[in-house]
């Protein structure tokens, strides 16, 4: 099963590009731009990866991306996930980056966009992997600051497949961000959102409602309220789900206790993705091969999966219908 799992055609739709750091690159970077880390090692870094929810792992990654200083560590970071989600069978990653941590800490907006935009060419080139870019916002700052980053980002618009809106999410509701989005649906630019990972249900409806998403990132705790999850059914709303990430979060004990069986039992949209796989027990085959031991889904069950990831990807039709019937043959 894991040797099919490998070769089913699969897309990521989630995924931030500041999670899939590993700690031997943390380090190589750290040492390239003179930036002390409070670990001796390798070793110390893998061992500080005990998260006891979101928050306790969001102080982590915003301290690993410290490391991240010139367009070429971005190209860098995006093509060494690249070499390992094609590693793993990902044909289309959706690639989602936090511009906001990185200006604070005087890294121009085009230096991501520039790094990034390269290894994405370079992918597509390399492995024939096509990709999409979601420039993300982070919700536990102010909104002023996201409206103006969006404005800022007025030149490399061009690049964005959609927005998201990410971290913390408890005491951040939707509603904080709607003039953002709104600016961004006068744009023309796609809406995304985190929403129901540790936060309520009526942040996913807060989400529908105040921000036009097109896809819910997580989305887990719809369950919770069953007006919702016919809302989310009868729209055919994609949820990127996350399942790894979920347990590392504590969002579940464990694996078999995630409520993913239930979700798909609903009809929902459900996707499978990585989140932030340096950070929380490996990429898309991994995540794949643990629902497989957890919920002992047959093939049918993956190819559905994967068959949703395709056809919400931003992604040229093209492609699209290639990639679905290899999918279908597979
Ligand atoms: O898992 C996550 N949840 C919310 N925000 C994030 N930012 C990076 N990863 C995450
Ligand atoms: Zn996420």
């Amino acid at each position: 099963m894991n040797t099919w799992l490998k070769a089913l055609p699969k897309a990521e739709l989630h995924l931030h590009i500041e999670g899939t750091l590993e700690p031997e690159q943390m380090f190589e970077l750290a040492a390239r731009n003179g930036v002390t880390l409070p670990y001796a090692s390798v070793d110390e870094v893998r061992a500080a990866y005990e998260f006891s929810d979101l928050q306790s792992f969001l102080d982590l990654y915003y301290q690993g991306m410290t490391v991240l200083h010139t367009e070429q560590d971005f190209f860098e970071l995006a093509m060494a996930y690249f070499a390992r989600a094609h590693d793993d069978g990902v044909v289309h990653v959706e690639l989602s980056f936090d511009p906001q941590p990185h200006l604070a800490r005087g890294v121009a907006l085009g230096v991501p966009f520039e790094g990034l935009e390269r290894a994405m060419r370079e992918a597509e080139r390399r492995y024939d992997i096509s990709s999409a870019l979601i420039m993300s916002f982070v919700r536990d700052r102010p909104a002023d600051e996201a409206l103006d980053v969006l404005e800022q980002a007025q030149p490399w618009h061009h690049q964005l497949a959609a927005i998201g809106l990410d971290s913390a999410e408890v005491g951040n509701p939707p509603e904080k961000f709607t003039a953002v989005f709104e600016r961004a649906r006068e744009l023309g630019i796609p809406r995304l959102a985190h929403a129901g990972e540790e936060g309520p249900a009526g942040y996913i409806s807060g989400a529908l409602d105040a921000l036009d998403v097109c896809r819910i990132d997580h989305g887990v705790r719809c369950l919770e309220d069953a007006a919702l999850v016919e809302r989310l059914r009868s729209k055919r709303m994609p949820l990127t789900v996350c399942p790894l990430s979920n347990v590392y979060l504590r969002v579940v004990e464990r694996l078999e206790d995630h409520p993913l069986p239930m979700l798909l039992e609903q009809g929902l949209k459900v996707t499978l993705n990585s989140d932030d796989p340096a950070y929380f027990g490996g990429g898309m085959l991994n995540n794949f091969i643990a629902c497989h031991a957890a919920f002992g889904w047959e093939q049918a069950i993956f190819r559905q999966l994967a068959r949703h990831a395709l056809e919400e990807a931003f992604m040229d039709d093209e492609r699209r219908s290639r990639l679905l019937s290899a999918v279908a043959s597979c």
